[in-house]
Formats: C-alpha cells, sequence, structure tokens
C-alpha cells in the first residue's frame, strides 16, 4: 500500500489502548486496538497512548518500544488521574451519552477536571517527541481535547481526530458537563471523522445549534479563523485474511474441542465485551423467547456468549457482571435439561484464531447492540463463514455496521419477540437465501477494507480534500425494508 504522508513525516497515532508487542494476545478484545493495530501495521510509525500502567509517582518521559515498522511510546498515569479520567468522565459521562444512555450519566466536576489534565500530560509528553511534518491522528473519546492542548503547546502540524463511538443528537450531547469545552477541543482539529453520516450529522448539528461556526461548503466548516473538515470514514476489516483465519481454524484445538462437545446441535454466537451498550440482557431475553415459542428447537440447538469482563472498576459494569451471570444462571435452571445447557455464558477473552473458528461453526450469529460505533464482530463473523454453506447474521438496526450490512436480519433489540423470531427464521432460511444474503454482504466489506479506512482518512486529512462520502449513504431505504417488524 501506498504511504499517504510526506517522504519526511511519520503517521503519530494516539490512542488510550496501546497493544504492546509484550503483552498476550488477550489485551486487544477492543475494535479499537484490532482495527488501529492492523493500520499501523501497514503505515508503521509512531503510536503513542497509556501503557497500561497505573502508578503512585508519575514519569514524565514516555517510554519507548521499538517493534518492526511501529515505535510505541506510552505514559504511566498517575493512580488517582486514571480514576478519574477513565473510570471517571470517559466512562461515566461521556461512554453513556454517546451511546444515547442519559439515565446513566454521573455528573462530577472532580472527573471532569481530571479528564482534562490527563489530556493535557499526554499533549506535554508527546509534543517534545513531533517532528513538524508528522500527521497526528487522534481516536476516541478518551482524547478529544488533546489537539487543543497540543495546539497551545505551539504545534502547527496537521491533526486528524476518530471518534470509535457514535455520536447522539444535540439534546442528548448538550447534557455532557463540561459540553462546550469539548465542543471547542474538537475545533482544533483539521478533520474530525465518525463511523456513520448520522453520527457526522448529528455533530454537525451540535456545533449548529451552539452556535459554533458554520459550514462553508465542500464539506468543510469555519470557527472563528480556523476551518476544519467532518466526515464518515466506516472502519473495515480484512476480510478475505480473516476468512483465511477462519478456515485454518477448523483445526484450532478450541473449536474442535466446542464442535465435539455441540454432537448434532446448531451454534447460535454472540461475542462482546461486558458491557451495557451491546445488549446482552436483551439478548438472553430474546434467546429464552425463542426456545420457548420453539419447542422444536429445545436440545438443538446451543447459543454460546463469550464475554469477556470490560472495565469492572467502573460500578455500572461490574453491576452488570452479576446481573447477566445471574440471567444466563435463570435461564439454564428455567429452560435446561438434563443433557441440555441452552447457554454457555464465559467470561474469558478467546484470541481471534480461536474465535474466527466459533463464528464459522455457528449458523446464527447474534450481534444485538442497543448502540454500537460499528462493531467489528458482526463483520468478522460475516468473513468468517463457509460460503458454501454461510451462517447468518442478526443485526442490530442500532450498529454503525448495519449501514454496510443491510443484509443481514436486521432487528430492533429492544423488541424481544421480533428478535426470537429472527432467530427462528436464521435457523431456517433456506441455502439460498443464505448465500445470497452472505455474497452480498462479504462483497461489501471487501469494499472497504482496514486500508481503505486508513487511507480515505488520512488522504482526506493530508491533502484537505472533501471526504468521499461512504457507500452506506443513500441505501437507508433497502435497510428499512429488511428490518424485522412485530406483526400487526
Ligand atoms: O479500551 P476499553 O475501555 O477496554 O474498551 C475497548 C474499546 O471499546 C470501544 O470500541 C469501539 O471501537 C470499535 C472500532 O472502531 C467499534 O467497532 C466499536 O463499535 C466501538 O465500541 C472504544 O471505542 C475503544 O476506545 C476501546 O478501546
Ligand atoms: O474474546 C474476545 C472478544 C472480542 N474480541 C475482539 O474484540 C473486538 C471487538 O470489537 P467491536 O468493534 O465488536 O466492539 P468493541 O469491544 O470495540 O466495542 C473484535 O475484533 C473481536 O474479535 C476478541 O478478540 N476476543
Amino acid at each position: 500500500m501506498e504511504r499517504p504522508l510526506g517522504a519526511s513525516g511519520r503517521l503519530v497515532v494516539i490512542s488510550n489502548r496501546v497493544p504492546l508487542p509484550a503483552k498476550d494476545g488477550n489485551s486487544s478484545a477492543g475494535g479499537l486496538a484490532v482495527a488501529l493495530e492492523a493500520a499501523l501495521k501497514q503505515h508503521g510509525g509512531l503510536w503513542f497512548g497509556w501503557s497500561g500502567r497505573t502508578v503512585d509517582q508519575v514519569e514524565n518521559a514516555p517510554q519507548i518500544i521499538e517493534a518492526g515498522k511501529i515505535t510505541f511510546a506510552v505514559l504511566d498515569v498517575h493512580r488517582k488521574d486514571f480514576d478519574l479520567f477513565y473510570t471517571g468522565f470517559a466512562n461515566r459521562a461521556l461512554w453513556p451519552i454517546c451511546h444515547y444512555r442519559l439515565d446513566l450519566l454521573q455528573v462530577d466536576r472532580s472527573q471532569t477536571e481530571g479528564y482534562f489534565r490527563v489530556n493535557r500530560t499526554f499533549a506535554e509528553a508527546l509534543a517534545p517527541l513531533l517532528g513538524p511534518d508528522d500527521t497526528i491522528w487522534i481516536h476516541d473519546y478518551h482524547f478529544i481535547p488533546l489537539a487543543a492542548e497540543l495546539r497551545r503547546l505551539g504545534c502547527r502540524n496537521r491533526i486528524g481526530f476518530f471518534l470509535h463511538i457514535p455520536w447522539p443528537p444535540s439534546d442528548i450531547a448538550s447534557a455532557l458537563p463540561a459540553y462546550g469545552r469539548l465542543q471547542n477541543g474538537f475545533t482544533a482539529y483539521d478533520l474530525v471523522g465518525f463511523h456513520t453520516k448520522q453520527d457526522a450529522d448529528n455533530f454537525r448539528q451540535c456545533l449548529l445549534r451552539e452556535n459554533l461556526g458554520f459550514p462553508v461548503g465542500d464539506g468543510e466548516y469555519q470557527v472563528g479563523g480556523h476551518r476544519f473538515r467532518i466526515g464518515a470514514f466506516p472502519v473495515g476489516i480484512d476480510a478475505d485474511a480473516f476468512a483465511e483465519t477462519a478456515r485454518a481454524a477448523e483445526r484450532n484445538p478450541t473449536v474442535r474441542r466446542m464442535r465435539e462437545s455441540m454432537e448434532k446441535r446448531r451454534l447460535i454466537i454472540g461475542v462482546d465485551r461486558l458491557d451495557y451498550s451491546k445488549g446482552i440482557k436483551e439478548r438472553i431475553e430474546s434467546y429464552s423467547c425463542f426456545i420457548r415459542s420453539n419447542p422444536q428447537f429445545r436440545n438443538k440447538v446451543v447459543y454460546l456468549q463469550v464475554t469477556p469482563k470490560s472495565r469492572s472498576d467502573v460500578p455500572e459494569y461490574k453491576r452488570m457482571q452479576h446481573q447477566i451471570a445471574e440471567q444466563a444462571g435463570w435461564a439454564n435452571g428455567n429452560l435446561g435439561e438434563v443433557d441440555w445447557t441452552p447457554i454457555r455464558y464465559i467470561n474469558k477473552t478467546i484470541g481471534h484464531m480461536a474465535l474466527a473458528g466459533l463464528y464459522r461453526m455457528a449458523r446464527v450469529g447474534l450481534v444485538t447492540p442497543l448502540r454500537d460505533g460499528m462493531n467489528l464482530v458482526a463483520k468478522e463473523f460475516v468473513a468468517a463463514q463457509d460460503e458454501n454453506d454461510p451462517g447468518v447474521l442478526i443485526l442490530s438496526r442500532f450498529a454503525g455496521a448495519m449501514h454496510e450490512l443491510d443484509a443481514a436480519l436486521l432487528v430492533n433489540p429492544y423488541d424481544t419477540e421480533t428478535t426470537a423470531a429472527a432467530i427462528a427464521r436464521a435457523l431456517e432460511m433456506p441455502l439460498e437465501e443464505r448465500r445470497e444474503r452472505w455474497r452480498t454482504m462479504m462483497d461489501r466489506l471487501r469494499g472497504n477494507g482496514i486500508d481503505d479506512w486508513c487511507q480515505g482518512f488520512l488522504d482526506v486529512l493530508t491533502s484537505g480534500k472533501s471526504p468521499v462520502p461512504p457507500p452506506q449513504e443513500g441505501r437507508h431505504v433497502s435497510s428499512r425494508r429488511r428490518v424485522a417488524h412485530a406483526p400487526g
């Protein structure tokens, strides 16, 4: 792949989560790390972020680790600051609001201040590492104010920002503490990217409602003397490489053990971090409803829910760990038989190889978040299928991935009965229909790989040209057609 940057300039990527080479494969159970690792392996460059350590005494200089084409520079964070920044503002204010959960918002002034302070600390540690021609690409909600802090330190480089999670309409977004400061933070970038046009439109609406600048045509936006662009860049996966991994995984020991344990039952799979945005509670309800209303499938299916624990220090997540475990236990107790456990619920992280094999073995992929920026699991599930006998993806209409994967069975995850009916329909779907839906989705995945995402964003950032609208735009009619609705 072409390097999109000037000969002397490097790509400098910043994200909170940095999958250091020394760590085991279990650290990357989030889509951001998975996507960026693939992008940086191609481009090379500097990857700057959190070391994964909290300490009582902070070193100001980052630790540098060379790994092939990537140089990692990582910073420890003071224990107290990390609680305020990550456990607090990022995951108790920004995350719930961006996932439309006003009811879970925590407003705490010290957390807000901690968030902005950590951003300042990261900017101060990063600034000395930057060259004048470097292109800087900052990722996700942890670092919205980072560009403004870098500008304050004299940085004149081109700086792009990509938000991996949704951006809500202004009536929801404006409930954020320090909303004005955050909005101003966004305007220090040269390009602000989202997964979907819907998120980008919501963001534009927020700027307009706050009277913050105005559109100047050709996708540009002006605030004060500064012009920047806003665009949609849906992240992709390397579908053919993932398909190859899935084929090879048939020999993987975990996959083999799973297959043997299935006997002749069909597999339904869900794979999600333990997060309220993923709709796991609603999914277990839908599956239980499916079993109750389709007794012919009793002891003929197994639902495997792979759910690594996530953000366990955040009270809403800790509470959820107990709730979901209890719910899965109740469902098994009520529905199960001496020789059949309807739900296998596990909290382990599974490596990509075994995961690919499990997706391929499954007849149904259940990806039903209540709200999700993209959802790479949906894409991986499709890529892993056997083209001669593909499984069926059931996908939430509230996942960013639904714009590209509208040939899935689209569902409203809050609607238990229609999601249950979609599970039955998926299990009974004729081979020809499964193949047709799969081919449509696989073509879409091939047309928008991880390189396209990376290259597409960096092209706009470095050239200042307008973003090309993603192929998803204008397909809303066909996606609506496919959403399953309750009868009557
Ligand atoms: O770093 P954590 O707090 O452990 O959380 C893991 C990651 O979760 C989020 O992932 C998002 O990015 C994916 C790739 O673009 C996208 O498909 C998904 O819909 C998002 O939820 C979060 O945005 C990352 O920062 C976290 O690292
Ligand atoms: O046990 C697991 C669970 C998840 N993942 C990976 O974690 C990523 C999850 O990304 P997604 O965009 O679906 O959601 P996020 O967790 O980032 O919100 C996907 O690449 C999964 O394959 C994994 O490797 N092992």
